[in-house]
């Protein structure tokens, strides 16, 4: 334990942590942020239990996914994937390429499902029912490995929970969203890194507000695959930005810039680094989807490397 803790101050060091105060501080942040991980699940139960016996949604039609949201042409692609007789390249020739290697871009909603789910996130929002904020760490910019390893994301609330306020129906958008559309889509563009076996996910949504989180750190997800779709609302700036995949990033990465485009989603892979240029007006809404695959992590955790190892929890994490 000792020897991890000088590791972690070495580590702290020679990413520009000068004085004693400054490493306290960080440790400090790191220990509350382990506490808030270890306690995310009774946690996560907690809130849902709220959310159940209090929230009322305002279009509670939303939570149960009909195609008539979704986007014809997301319906088209679908199908299109479907065909047993298809290869990758043909589904490569389909769909539109985005800002960088294995980036694609596609509708996927239709604008006006986009908007109801808007007017539920801010009727949410307004409610006083408890949201899921993990802690931020922007405002200690100390290192990279910091804002990696203990992310500092902007998420209003997660979406997951927004799922499950409808007793009657838990859970039925991202789900069958995942295993009846998106699934045929990366299994053709990415069965390198798990796309062929999308088996579970972890969706939020993350809001950028003039006055309030403003831009998102270099990153990379926690996700095999990831999808991210312009909700709403209008801003200028906030780019996104894409480096390298993880394990080849180096100083001379060209970053190659992307703009969203309201109601289009963007798709990549969770290890392609990535990050959020700051708005300069206005407020923008995206829904994140972490995609991922069992067989790709049971065997190496894509965060650090290590063998993954089982431990008991509870909730939904
Ligand atoms: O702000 C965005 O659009 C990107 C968000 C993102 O990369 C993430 O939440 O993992
Ligand atoms: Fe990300």
């Amino acid at each position: 334990m000792e020897r991890c803790l000088c590791q972690i101050i070495d580590t702290l060091r020679n990413k520009g942590c000068a004085t004693e105060d400054q490493i306290k501080e960080v440790l400090n942040e790191i220990k509350k942020e382990l506490h808030r991980r270890e306690t995310l699940g009774q946690a996560y139960l907690e809130r849902r239990k709220i959310i159940q016996e209090k929230y009322i949604p305002k279009h509670p039609q939303i939570f149960r996914l009909k195609e008539e949201y979704l986007s014809p042409d997301f319906i088209s692609l679908v199908n299109f994937c479907q065909d047993s007789n298809i290869t990758c390249s043909d589904v490569i020739e389909k769909i539109k390429n985005g800002p960088a290697e294995k980036c694609y871009t596609l509708p996927v909603f239709t604008e006006e499902y986009c908007k109801l789910m808007m007017e539920e996130l801010e009727h949410f929002e307004n409610s006083d029912c408890p949201k899921a904020r993990p802690n931020t760490m922007n405002n200690y910019g100390v290192t990279n490995f910091i804002k990696i390893k203990y992310r500092s994301i902007q998420v209003i609330l997660n979406f997951q929970h927004i799922n499950l306020v409808s007793r009657n129906c838990p859970r039925r958008i991202l789900i069958p969203l995942r295993e009846k559309y998106l699934h045929s889509i990366t299994a053709h563009l990415y069965p390198e890194c798990g796309g062929d076996d999308l088996d579970s996910h972890k969706a939020f949504v993350v809001k950028y507000k003039m006055g309030e989180d403003l831009d998102l750190n270099f990153h990379y997800d926690n996700a095999e695959v990831t999808i991210n779709v312009a909700l709403g609302k209008d801003f200028t700036g906030g780019d996104l930005y894409f480096g390298d995949m993880r394990t080849k990033h180096n100083a001379q990465t060209q970053y190659k810039e992307y703009q969203h485009v309201k109601y289009t989603g963007l798709l990549h892979r969770g290890q392609h680094m990535h990050g959020a240029k700051p708005i300069h007006s206005g407020e923008r809404y995206n829904l994140i989807i972490w995609m991922r695959s069992s067989k790709i992590r049971n065997k190496l955790c894509p965060m650090c490397d290590n063998e993954p190892e089982l431990i008991e929890t509870v909730g939904f994490l």
